[in-house]
């Protein structure tokens, strides 16, 4: 193993920027110059690029790396079938969508042992992963580190931790992630999970969401009249530095393929990665950096204002899914209802905790647990939110209690079975709203 790949999560180094062309080697001279694939790369390494992108797709949405590695990633055997475990992938069939307003409480404890793969739980998701559409949301539990490595054919993973510290161990190098902060790991790159507080606070074991992006991967949104700056700034965006590990032995392998898990065993580890170049690279990203932007007059403004990444579609302004925060802020709306509105829309809303409450939910919205609004189905306020927001004075107030996500989807999100049918799913949400009354008075 290298130095650099022993080191733990603190004092990590990172390169800043979304999207950059960055390049790093772990060993000076390991990255060539002036060309990607020189007759011999440096130090006896072999020259592999990695596309995220078709060859031709044009330059803003290109996407590739040139990785120098000690092995070829195309020195394995044969990969064979292995259990999908409760991984589902789209096309989701085993339920029908519908428009019913789902909530669940956090995934029950894991056996021991679970690592990360093996504790992610697919609760649905839409489009097709062969046709590189859509989105599975899926939770992991997780209360072991993985010894094996995985990699995603199907899509980009966007991971939302909601307990526990995590180290990845990626072919770019390493990335730590905590709760309140998030990681993306484009299509394709190897990584391995590694638990770095198996006690968290709270309870057992890691825990969160991840949004599995089969479609175009995520990009910072456009900010049209903001301006240049503002949201998710593009510098604090953080990729790995170059670290390798050189070990020869048996690695397990798992890769995730239209769907399914299949494995192989390398004689040697998969993240030999030495130095590489490009812009499929992972990253981390602090959710507190992010800029919130609201009103300072009147009215609740559209939860896209609190875009962090988006994935387009061939539609300008559809995504196929949005990433979403809702970030300590300042509320000063005159004469406003000031938490989410009631509404119906046409995009699909999943919806996670991170830590804390959230502004439209008085009770039942827990961290690790999430909700599910389906396309047009309608939600908003609970009752107590609704008859506290209603009452209060509007007095300048910090919302600063909590952190809240959305995936928002272009297309509704078919349940998996185990989570149609899950113990943890809570029966009676729609009573949220049973007690909302009328108050209407003609006479005014
Ligand atoms: O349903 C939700 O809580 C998410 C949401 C938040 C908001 O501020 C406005 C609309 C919306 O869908
Ligand atoms: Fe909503």
């Amino acid at each position: 193993m290298s130095g650099d790949a022993r080191k733990t999560a603190e004092g990590l180094a990172y390169l800043s920027g979304f999207g950059n062309e960055h390049g790093s080697e772990a060993v000076p001279g390991a990255l060539p110059h002036g060309r990607n694939a020189p007759q011999r790369a440096p130090l006896g390494l072999y020259a592999e690029q990695l596309s995220g992108s078709a060859f031709t797709e044009p330059r803003a949405s290109n996407r590739r790396s040139w990785l120098y590695r000690i092995r070829p990633s195309a020195a394995h055997p044969a990969f064979t079938r292995t259990d999908n475990g409760t991984l589902r992938t789209a096309p989701f069939t085993e339920t029908v969508p519908g428009p019913n307003r789902l909530r669940w409480n956090p995934l029950p404890e894991p056996p021991a042992g679970t690592d990360f793969l093996a504790g992610l739980w697919t609760l649905g998701g839409n489009g097709d992963a062969s046709q590189r559409t859509g989105i599975a949301v899926h939770l992991y539990h997780a209360n072991a580190s993985m010894e094996r490595v995985f990699s995603d054919a199907d899509g980009e993973l966007l991971i939302v931790p909601e307990r526990g510290g995590l180290l990845l161990r990626t072919e770019f190098g390493l990335l730590h992630v905590e709760p309140g902060r998030i990681a993306l790991i484009p299509r394709g790159v190897r990584f391995r999970v590694e638990l770095l507080d198996p006690a968290p606070e709270g309870g057992s074991g890691a825990r969160g969401y991840v949004c599995e992006n089969y479609g175009a991967p995520f990009q910072l949104p456009d900010l049209g009249p903001i301006g240049a700056n503002g949201l998710a700034n593009a510098r604090d965006f953080l990729a790995p530095v170059a670290a390798y590990e050189d070990v020869e032995g048996p690695v397990e392998v798992v890769n995730k393929f239209c769907g399914n898990l299949w494995t192989a065993t390398y004689d040697h580890s998969p993240l030999d990665v030495v130095a590489w170049h490009g812009n499929h690279v992972p990253y981390v990203y602090d959710l507190h950096r992010f800029n919130v932007i609201g009103s300072i007059s009147y009215d609740h403004p559209d939860p896209s204002i609190f875009t962090v990444l988006t994935s387009p579609s061939d539609t300008p302004g559809l995504a196929g899914v949005d990433f979403v925060v809702f970030a300590p802020r300042w509320l000063v709306g005159e004469d406003t209802f000031r938490p989410p509105y009631f509404h119906r829309n046409v995009m699909s809303e999943y919806m996670g905790l991170i830590e804390g409450a959230y502004d439209a939910k008085a009770e039942g919205f827990v961290p690790g647990g999430g909700s599910l609004h389906n396309m047009m189905s309608a939600h908003g306020p609970d009752e107590e939110t609704f008859l506290r927001a209603s009452a209060a004075e509007l007095e300048p107030q910090k919302i600063d209690d909590g952190l809240a996500f959305m995936f928002e989807t272009r297309w509704p999100v078919t349940a998996t079975a185990q989570a149609a049918r899950a113990d943890h799913l809570q029966r009676g949400y729609d009573d949220v709203w049973k007690g909302l009354g009328r108050h209407f008075r003609p006479a005014g």
